[in-house]
């Protein structure tokens, strides 16, 4: 679920199977001062598992009680975003500058591998079976866990999850990159990002007349925008929900997916 105002704060997931760095990659972005949330750590703290999965080796855990958690701290997040934005009076120009400062760029990037079922937006880390087989016998898995690992990432599971999940995709190959080659990836689809989808909806607001200066924060504004097949919209209090409905008959959701070339990509394809 996602709810939109203007400007924009995005949740974005930075998801992958188990051993394709979204850790060690996300703490590289924390450093670089963006905000992030570490899903593993988060749920321990906030006590969200229900079980253990002896067999898998692995913790469940309530999705409900996750996401009512995660949508409280970014709530919060963004709350301190606006406060802060609300305090300067910028131009559009001027904020597009701002946020390229990580510190001041409305985005949180949530970090695991089920990170894309709570956004809307997602950076999916791939990595080849044969280089994620051997950082995950590194780790000293069992054989079962490092086989259902590398079977997933065979087959796409994340991503296809992606797809079901978000309306925007985006998969970097680290098979062959060093982790800081990978977050500086990260970092130029995260703002490539922002920016489309600020200058998008600033587009929106100005065809429809409707307020368009970034301080108007006490009104949130509708902002109707083309959602995915097989997202509704939803609205509440002038706010604009788009609720995904995850089950089966959601697959023929047509999220933009895109891969991510260093040095290659084309960011006005990003435009839908
Ligand atoms: N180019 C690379 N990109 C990502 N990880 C790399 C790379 N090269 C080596 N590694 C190593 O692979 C491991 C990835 O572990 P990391 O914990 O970040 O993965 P993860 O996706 O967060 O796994 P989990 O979901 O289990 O937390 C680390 O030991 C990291 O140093």
């Amino acid at each position: 679920m996602c709810i939109y105002s203007f400007p924009p704060f995005l949740t974005i997931a930075l998801t992958g199977t188990p051993g394709t760095g979204k850790t060690q990659v996300s703490r590289l972005l924390e450093k670089d001062g963006y905000s992030v949330l570490h899903l593993t750590e988060f749920i321990s703290e906030h006590n969200i598992s229900v079980e253990r999965d002896q067999e898998r080796d692995c913790n469940v855990v309530d999705m409900d009680g996750l996401e009512k958690a995660v949508s409280k701290f970014q709530d919060k997040i963004r709350a301190g975003f606006e406060k802060k934005i609300k305090e300067m009076n910028f131009s559009d120009e001027d904020f597009l500058r701002y946020t390229k400062d990580p510190k001041n760029l409305p985005v949180l990037v949530v970090e695991s591998h089920m990170a894309h079922c709570l956004c809307d937006l997602a950076i999916v880390l791939r990595s080849h079976p044969a280089v994620l087989k051997e950082r995950l016998d590194a780790r000293g898995y069992s054989e079962k866990k490092v086989h259902e690992n590398v079977l997933s990432e065979s087959i796409d599971v994340i991503l296809c999850d992606c797809y079901d999940y978000c309306r925007r995709v985006y998969e970097i190959d680290n098979s062959f990159l060093k982790l800081s080659e990978t977050a500086s990836c990260v970092k130029e689809i995260i703002h490539a990002l922002y920016e489309d989808e600020f200058l998008k909806f600033k587009s929106y607001i100005s065809k429809t007349g409707e307020d368009n200066s970034i301080n108007s924060h006490e009104k949130q504004i509708n902002l109707i925008l083309e959602p995915a097949s097989g997202l509704t919209i939803v609205e509440e209090e002038g706010v604009v929900i788009y609720e995904s409905e995850y089950d089966d008959s959601v697959d023929e959701t047509n999220p933009i997916l895109m891969k991510y070339v260093p040095g290659k990509n084309d960011w006005s394809n990003l435009i839908d």
